[in-house]
């Protein structure tokens, strides 16, 4: 049996590519399509157009695989004006490089396909054989504020995490450059400074390269910075003040002696960025008592900061637990840290929480 994921890693990089090229182009536009869910947190035609082609390149290359994706098809076949936008992003969006294109699975077929498609990512998800998990814009609210976003895949095989894709459009290209939450004001990004995608497969190391438009660019490893020194450190944390909690973040700072600002900044975009030593420390406190977070939002990040020399648990020091169905119930919170600090990071996160509970 191979296990090298080979061909599972390039066609998750150009279907997050392509997705993401799609999310650009919504990005770009003032008319982005917005409805608000059941849970009030809002959706675009950007989330439905990159799920719906995502997934059709996961039919053609693997259909017989099961979908964890975060958004439902049901709206749609009630709202026509809103599937013909989003049916016109899906016609017209194509990788430039006519291989690519072809593996997977070239055009959709129509507005109905499409639908279908959509609706292909409600799997309960759970602990046995292969399943996809699918964010096709992670921190939508980020996406609509002109900040950081996500699109993200991850290929898991009895619950654990085999394949890693980050497709980061507003994040630098340059490894080096430094972690900042504004994308600048260059919106349009003339120079091509911006863009990348992040992948990891379990084993086999993380990497980095430009997100460009065509055939794959040559990827680059990774690897966390690691802290000598905790003063000089600082966290990556949301930018939403209902998605973790900063108070008692700011507190943990403190008792490690970190004295700088947290650097905030929406989506996944948080784990590629400690991946590649631009930032240090992921921390995601939970803010009630009911919200579980969900595979989607965790399951590519997870796999590329530990392939790059991370460590990766909830607030209790446990594993994220990607077995258990659509959402991480088995967990609270997330710390990402290098491996060398990690126990230092959940001893202060774990007093500062106890005070707080008692
Ligand atoms: N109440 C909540 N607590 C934590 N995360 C949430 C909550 N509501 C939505 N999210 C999800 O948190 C993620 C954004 O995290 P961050 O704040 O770190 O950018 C998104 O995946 C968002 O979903 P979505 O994919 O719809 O944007
Ligand atoms: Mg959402
Ligand atoms: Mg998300
Ligand atoms: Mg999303």
């Amino acid at each position: 049996m191979s296990s090298s994921f080979a061909k599972e890693l390039e066609v998750a990089q150009l279907a997050v590519q392509r997705a993401t090229i799609l999310t650009k182009r919504v990005f770009h536009n003032s008319a982005k399509g917005t409805v608000s869910k059941d849970d009030a947190s809002p959706v675009t035609v950007g989330d439905f157009g990159a799920q719906a082609l995502i997934i059709a390149a996961l039919q053609a290359n693997f259909p017989g695989d099961k979908i964890v994706a975060e958004e439902e098809s049901d709206t749609l076949r009630s709202n026509a004006a809103l599937r013909d936008q989003i049916w016109d992003l899906v016609r017209t969006t194509a990788l430039d490089d006519a291989a690519a294109e072809a593996l997977l699975g070239g055009a959709v077929k129509d507005a109905d396909a499409m639908l279908d498609l959509i609706g292909l990512g409600n799997s309960k998800g759970g602990a046995s054989g292969r399943i996809w998990a699918i964010d096709p814009i992670d921190g939508t609210k980020g996406f609509l504020r002109g900040g950081q976003y996500a699109v993200c895949l991850a290929l898991m095989v009895d619950g654990d995490v085999k394949v890693g894709v980050l497709g980061c459009p507003n994040l630098p290209v340059d490894d080096a450059a430094p972690l900042t939450a504004d994308i600048g004001t260059d919106q349009t990004d003339e120079g091509g400074s911006r863009g990348v995608i992040f992948s990891a497969v379990l084993g086999q190391g993380a990497s980095s390269r430009p997100l460009g438009t065509g055939a794959l660019a040559e990827g680059k490893p990774i690897a966390m910075k690691p802290i000598t020194e905790m003063a000089a450190a600082s966290f990556c944390e949301s930018v939403e003040a209902g998605h973790s909690n900063q108070g008692e973040s700011a507190q943990i700072a403190q008792k490690l002696g970190i004295t700088r600002p947290s650097v905030r900044m929406d989506s996944q975009a948080k784990y590629g960025s400690i991946a590649r030593g631009a930032g240090d420390i992921y921390l995601r406190l939970p803010t009630s008592k009911t919200y579980q977070e969900k595979i989607w939002d965790h399951a590519a990040g997870d796999l590329i900061v530990r392939e790059a020399g991370g460590q990766v648990t909830d607030t209790t020091g446990s594993r994220l637990d990607f077995s258990v169905g659509r959402t991480l119930a088995a967990n609270r919170g997330v710390i990402a840290a290098p491996a060398a600090v990690h126990g230092q990071v959940l001893k202060a996160v774990q007093e500062v929480l106890g005070q707080a509970a008692s």
